[in-house]
């Protein structure tokens, strides 16, 4: 990769398209556009400045792709996601992504040649392996079927002995569905042991009480794993995997599942992790990582009384933050998203605000930037972190900080020192995985007051906005068949989608300082995430770089 250092970040000006307006970028978590029926709480909410917006289609409002292989995932069943989506916003390109590069990795068995597994593979003589990360097929942060061919992969190159640490999931797949994925990870353990493997799962948790907090919203949630995969100590104590996810299930569902360890018939946890024993982390994305590795590498840490720090060899499957190196071992190279827009805009004089709450912040941020920690340049920028409520579930607060953002979004607008003000509104998405369909109307609608209030301030200075989301989730909260009917199960009751959706998702511009002529071009009908950079660039003045994805835009003569 061509280091930062040598390549021009000048850009061209655009030929029609004037320097110098203030332009709010708005991103709608989890906001698809689907069919109107009373499971889209898009469309039951009242969301009049986006119904608005819509109203400018063709020449201001239209549909882009948000899932599959427009953000670079492996098929065209993969749902977008946070990580997908804003990376492909931010870097303007299309870059094969954790999922996928993982699956090429240990297809071709180069996983197994690279420095990451060697480096760990020099604990199997002796040590255990563990294996820690979700246990889906949900391929948001991690695969079932990579994990099983790791199992495989590791255990005949050496593996003695190995220890999975499983987070259930609930959220990118059906609450409900941890019982069939920890059911099969146990036959494959079960296959394994008959080789004379030691394998077995050590421990678990729902990912959202256990281990897979980001951002640091909330380290508690690290620290319940870090006990339990690590210490090997938890409130509740089976012999079973299947058992304990069936026995916990029945006050929690999958994402808020507590922590419980695996004993054998001394009460004795079968998985501790210990010094000479090697840990991978599973998971290809990065965000809900983040906070694992940093307790798993580093020397220096006072987030929590780690009370035990065993001297292993930790990779993760990727490396989760190019900046901060982090893990600084990995099984497979992260795709390398290099000179992101907000690089390009900021080496041209483009002054940035960026801003969400803790529990999206880093996808303005540290994902628009392409996984990259920190400011380009601090004169240049300025990141605002609304704290997010903690503790507790969206659904319980659907407004969430939707308005304390619009307000830092408008105070930034108004004040002048900003060219591009860029906010994540998280409701739609977070409230959506709960599966709380009356809850998420209401963030829906919450969600619709933010961006009235953006709009007002671009309004205001002469601005212009450009209002768009990385992926699909408020609007389908069912479970359908080919023909979009809602599902039921075998108990009659409706299959609630916690998930993202293969939905397209909104992009609409406008406001007063849009140049008259400039409408959405019709020859670019397959647009996706990754052309809105170049869109962004245009409206800054400038033409993006030519490896970009195409502009969405032009400029009619008249
Ligand atoms: O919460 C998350 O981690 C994912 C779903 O797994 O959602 P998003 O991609 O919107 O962040
Ligand atoms: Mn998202
Ligand atoms: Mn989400």
């Amino acid at each position: 990769m061509a280091s930062s250092g040598q390549v021009s970040f000048k850009l061209e000006d655009h030929p029609k398209l004037p320097k110098g307006k203030r332009i709010a970028v708005v991103v709608l978590d989890g906001w698809g556009e689907y069919k109107p029926d009373q499971y889209n709480c898009i469309h039951v909410a009242q969301t009049p400045t986006m119904d608005s917006l819509k109203q400018g289609a063709p020449d201001r409002w239209r549909l882009i792709r948000a899932h599959g292989n427009a953000v670079g995932l492996p098929t065209e069943d993969d749902m977008g996601n946070s990580e997908v989506g804003h990376n492909a916003l931010g870097a303007g390109r299309i870059f094969a992504q954790g999922a996928k590069l993982v699956d090429l990795a240990l297809a071709s068995g180069k996983i197994y040649d690279g420095e990451g597994f060697k480096y760990i593979s020099e604990s199997f003589e002796k040590g255990t392996l563990h294996l820690i990360g979700l246990l889906s097929d949900g391929g948001v942060h991690s695969r079932l079927d990579q994990l099983q061919l790791l199992l495989k992969g590791a255990s005949e190159r050496g593996a003695k002995r190995i220890c999975v640490h499983v987070l259930t999931d609930g959220r990118d797949v059906l609450d409900g569905s941890s019982v069939g994925f920890v059911e099969i990870l146990e036959n494959d353990l079960a296959k394994l042991r008959e080789k004379g493997v030691d394998a077995r799962i050590a421990s678990g948790g729902g990912r959202m009480y256990v281990t897979m907090d980001r951002y640091e919203n909330d380290w508690d949630v690290v620290k319940r794993g870090w006990d339990a995969q690590v210490l090997g100590e938890a409130p509740h104590k089976f012999k079973n995997a299947i058992e304990a996810v069936k026995k916990l299930r029945e006050n929690a569902n999958d994402q808020y599942l507590p922590p419980f360890v695996i004993v054998d018939d001394n009460n004795k946890a079968v998985g501790p992790i210990v010094d000479g024993d090697a840990v991978v982390t599973i998971n290809f994305r990065a965000d809900r990582m983040v906070m694992l590795a940093k307790a798993l590498e580093y020397q220096d840490f006072n987030k929590f009384d780690r009370v035990r720090v065993p001297k292993i060899r930790y990779a993760g499957m990727l490396q989760y933050d190019g900046e901060l190196k982090l893990p600084s071992r990995y099984l497979v190279s992260p795709p390398e998203i290099d000179r992101t827009s907000g690089e390009y805009l900021v080496h041209n004089g483009v002054r940035t605000f960026a801003c969400s709450e803790t529990v999206k912040f880093g996808h303005v941020t540290f994902f628009w930037n392409g996984n990259r920690s920190g400011y380009f340049n601090p004169q240049m920028e300025e990141y605002v972190e609304i704290p997010s409520d903690v503790g507790i579930t969206f659904n319980v607060q659907p407004k969430m900080k939707a308005l304390e953002i619009g307000e830092k979004a408008r105070d930034a607008i108004l004040s002048g020192k900003f060219d591009q003000v860029r906010v994540n509104i998280p409701n739609g998405d977070m409230v959506g995985h709960t599966g709380d369909i009356e809850a998420t109307v209401v963030a829906c609608k919450a969600a619709d007051e933010a961006v009235k209030m953006i709009l007002d301030a671009i309004e205001q200075v002469g601005g212009i906005y450009i209002v768009t989301a990385d992926h699909g989730n408020a609007e389908d909260m069912v479970k359908r068949n080919k023909s979009g009917e809602p599902l039921l199960d075998k108990n009659g009751d409706l299959q609630i989608l916690t998930s993202h959706t293969c939905q397209p998702v909104p992009i609409a511009i406008g406001g007063p300082g849009l140049a008259p002529g400039v409408r959405f071009r019709s020859d670019a009908p397959n647009g996706g995430l990754a052309n809105v950079a170049a869109t962004v660039m245009n409206l800054h003045g400038f033409v993006a770089p030519n490896d970009y994805e195409t502009t969405l835009i032009e400029v009619a003569d008249n």
